[in-house]
């Protein structure tokens, strides 16, 4: 029996995935990501059914338009994590930091719903997550090198709900059985190749692109008859969720870079709830994140909503990426 959020029943013994693959302090943080995502797909397979999920419902802090489907994954997760051990909650709909439990030990930010510009044309959207250890404040928490995290995951909500998370032990993947409305493992560890086959950058905005970004674009698209020697696919998706699943599944690159377009001197995903965990999650699977030239890891956020400029996917392209950037 699965999770029926109409008919919740707090006897149910099962769990939305085996606590044994989970660190124990971090189990019912985990469970109630789990639990909420279990629940969240059901809403979005329900599409129109569900209502207007798509519709703009007002600003986010960050001046981007949010959609119904955002607020609605933002108050489930944020229900979801009180009394899990969650002290601080940041989320990419909310200003500030909610404090859930002021005697937690963790401290959560989140993208609730990742690709919003999908919700409507049926195409996979996702939730990302990052786990810290709750620090003296807020502040302390969040903005700190990004390789503090204890744990990052993001479930996808496509054709399978899948969820990938790293404890710092590799990366792994979950699918989710719609039948008992559990995470299933499916890889222990996932490997993300070191040769990539494809790229992905939006390219519409190639005439507010940097050298580098340009010349790396140029190689791909130049194939067996340029630098690179092979020919590159190209694919992109918009949903950051998406993307990042494909390359850690078949390789790839990805860049979301810094341009010339004005508040985009940082590209435009955010660090603390998009790229810290995505980098965690791609290098735990033997892959490279970067901001062009230094590892994400590396780096420290010095504000909530900060945008950074995002490459990762295969090693060779993330170097070759750096290298270019010379
Ligand atoms: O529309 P663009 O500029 O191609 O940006 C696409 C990127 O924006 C995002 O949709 C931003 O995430 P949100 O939908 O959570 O705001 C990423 O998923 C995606 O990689
Ligand atoms: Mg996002
Ligand atoms: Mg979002």
């Amino acid at each position: 029996m699965g999770h029926n959020r109409d008919d919740p029943n707090p006897e149910d013994p099962m769990l939305a995935i085996d606590p044994a693959l989970i660190p124990e302090h971090l189990r019912p943080v985990i469970e109630a990501m789990c639990r909420t995502g279990a629940e969240l797909s059901r809403v979005i397979a329900k599409g129109p059914l569900a209502g207007k999920l798509g519709a703009g419902v007002g600003e986010n802090s960050d001046g981007d338009q949010q959609k119904a489907l955002d607020v609605m994954a933002d108050e489930m997760f944020e229900a979801a994590l009180r009394g899990t051990g969650v002290r601080y909650y940041a989320s990419e709909e909310q200003e500030t930091v909610l404090t859930l439990d002021p005697e937690g030990g963790y401290a959560l930010a989140t993208d609730p719903l990742d690709g919003s510009s999908n919700i409507d044309v049926n195409v996979t959207i996702g939730t990302i997550f990052s786990v810290f250890a709750a620090a003296e404040s807020a502040e302390a928490s969040f903005l700190r090198p990004a390789s503090d995290q204890i744990a990052a995951g993001y479930i996808a909500y496509g054709p399978q709900t899948l969820l990938a998370v790293t404890f710092g032990a590799g990366t792994m993947l979950f699918v989710l059985d719609p039948d008992s409305g559990s995470f299933v493992l499916s890889e222990d560890r996932m490997a993300l190749p070191e040769a990539a086959k494809e790229f992905s950058i939006n390219a519409s905005n190639r005439r507010h692109w940097t050298a580098p970004v340009r010349a790396y674009v140029e190689e791909c698209e130049a194939g067996r008859e340029g630098a690179k020697g092979k020919d590159m696919n190209f694919r992109w998706v918009g949903s950051l969720v998406a993307e990042t699943h494909r390359i850690l599944t078949r390789g790839g690159t990805f860049l979301y870079p810094a341009d010339a377009r004005p508040s985009y001197g940082n590209g435009r995903l955010r660090m603390v709830y998009e790229v810290a965990p995505m980098a965690f999650l791609v290098e735990q699977a033997g892959g490279k994140a970067t901001d062009g030239t230094r590892p994400i890891l590396s780096l420290t956020a010095e504000e909530l909503h900060e945008r950074r400029p995002f490459v990762f996917g295969s090693a060779e392209e993330v170097d070759r990426i750096a290298e270019l950037h010379g």
